[in-house]
């Protein structure tokens, strides 16, 4: 396995080489060198397309196209939507993405559109990194989909992996579809419907479980659903996790309905899978190489031991604090336990995980989103999706691992955790501590995986460390107060 020295970036300032790693021949980091450049010209590398009114920019990327046998005819050559009008979406949508400032579409959204919207309907599996507008591309594709002349029939569903991601995505729909007479949309995670009622909804969005159990108790009446969207589809499907639920749900499904399958990470063996949940799919998928968001800074701190971790994590409070920051932990134990002692300790931190009751979860987040609170430690819960536009730094508190006991480096969610900053082009740090050989391993692999330059932040000169941090952070701060985003309460007219 490569070791982490490899891929460890030397400051270009530093002119000692880290202590246990020798300075790396590797070029300098390419996150790193995006927090150089001045605020609405993040990434500006000639590879970045201007997305107008956000004056954000979003990150040069190359997806691989395939399209289905149906569309492989030349005589119909594949488009990728560069307006909204390409797209020739319906007037109150097209009046809804604009009310949010999406001027433009994204590039998945652009090119991911024109193929799920084309008919007869067609499967679709979405890659693109965290942050590039996914939840907006399939939201749109929904609302064009369902016939508003019939709003209490269900016609679209989509299931994410956790409530607070379904309680997102609504809200997306809520935004986008603003100008929608008729709109309703019905929220199936747990406590949220009441029991024995039918849905009168035309979208439905919810956690597979609940879903399941609503159909099966015939409160949901799948026979008209047209449309079905698994996000995160790639932890959807998997077998070890709730691909279970997901299979069964689509199996009481209709046979004809249209599957769009979106994630920022498909591994092969969850691919293979995918296709048979969405055959003869569309699909647009990314290299390896390009998963990474460049607008991310990656570093990490070697801590001397476990207990040193949580004397570090508090030295960086004060950074934390300057946008908003996500710890991951492993456990809901250590979320406690860490909140708990920082709380002790004079800072001002909330836990959020899964062992608190659905509202908790909620308010959590809810004030979290609105800025009340600026620093949250949290399990995978939040991993994926979730999108606060001012998270600035994300901290890997433990590296994530997968498999039995623990024993593999959990690529993906690694790759979606520090994805909560860095959101549609903006910057951002994410921060991962190791601590003993297998930590370092993990973090070793990961990198490798992705071809990462890891910048290691040195804590013997910790003036230095904070200003590399600072820097990039200010320049989150500075972006989020240009561009709104569809989530964010305050940003937001349309919302
Ligand atoms: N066309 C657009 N123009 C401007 N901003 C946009 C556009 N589309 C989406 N956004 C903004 O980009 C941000 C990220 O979008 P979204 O949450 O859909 O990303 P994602 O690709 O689903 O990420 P993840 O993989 O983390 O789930 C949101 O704040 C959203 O408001």
């Amino acid at each position: 396995m490569a070791d982490l020295a490899s891929r460890i970036t030397k400051p270009a300032d530093d002119a000692a080489p880290a202590s246990e790693a020798p300075a790396a021949e590797a070029p300098a980091a390419t996150d790193a060198a995006a927090a150089e450049t001045p605020v609405g010209d993040a990434q500006n590398d000639g590879a970045v397309e201007s997305l107008g009114g956000s004056g954000l920019q979003e990150p040069g990327y190359e997806v691989e196209i395939t399209l289905s046998d149906l569309q492989q005819n030349e005589s119909t050559p594949f488009h990728s939507a560069t307006t909204w009008e390409d797209i020739g979406l319906r007037e109150e949508l097209h009046k809804g993405l604009l009310a949010l400032n999406f001027l433009k579409p994204s590039k998945v959204q652009g090119k991911s559109l024109p193929l799920m919207l084309s008919n007869p309907p067609t499967n679709m599996l979405a890659q693109s990194q965290s942050g590039t507008g996914k939840t907006a591309a399939f939201v749109t594709a929904i609302l064009s989909r369902v016939d508003f002349s019939n709003p209490d029939q269900p016609q679209a569903l989509a299931l994410a992996p956790s409530r607070e991601l379904a309680r997102q995505i609504e809200e997306v729909i809520r935004a986008i579809g603003h100008f929608v007479q008729n709109l309703k949309i019905a929220p199936a995670v747990p406590g949220a419907l009441p029991r024995g009622e039918p849905v009168r909804s035309a979208v439905v969005v919810g956690t597979p479980g609940t879903v399941m159990d609503i159909i099966r108790r015939r409160q949901l009446d799948v026979s008209q659903l047209k449309v079905l969207v698994l996000d995160e589809a790639d932890n959807m499907l998997d077998q070890q996790g709730l691909g279970d639920q997901c299979m069964r749900v689509k199996g009481m499904l209709p046979k004809t309905i249209q599957t769009l399958l979106f994630s920022a990470t498909f591994p092969e063996k969850v691919l293979q899978y995918a296709n048979k949940f969405a055959p003869n799919a569309h699909s647009l998928k990314l290299q390896r190489s390009d998963l990474t968001v460049k607008g991310i800074s990656q570093m990490f701190i070697d801590c001397p031991n476990d207990t040193t971790k949580y004397d570090i994590l508090c030295r960086l409070y004060g950074l934390m604090t300057i946008g908003q920051s996500v710890i991951f932990v492993k456990t809901r134990e250590s979320a406690n336990e860490i909140q708990r002692r920082m709380v002790g300790d004079g800072h001002k931190v909330s836990a959020l995980h899964a062992a608190f009751d659905g509202s908790e979860r909620d308010e959590l987040l809810a004030k979290f989103r609105s800025g009340e609170s600026k620093v949250l430690i949290a399990t995978n819960v939040i991993a994926r999706g979730i999108d606060v536009s001012s998270v600035s730094m994300v901290i890997n508190y433990d590296i994530p691992m997968k498999g039995r006991g623990d024993t593999e480096p959990d690529t993906e969610t690694y790759l979606h955790r520090i994805g909560r900053t860095g959101r549609f082009g903006r910057v951002g740090v994410s921060i991962s501590f190791v601590y003993d050989k297998k930590s370092y391993d993990a973090l070793s692999s990961i990198a490798t995986h992705y071809g990462i330059d890891l910048v290691k932040l040195d804590t013997d000169d910790w003036d230095e460390a904070e200003e590399r941090v600072k820097d990039v952070i200010k320049k989150n701060r500075a972006q989020a107060a240009y561009a709104p985003s569809a989530t964010d309460p305050q940003k937001t007219g349309a919302a």
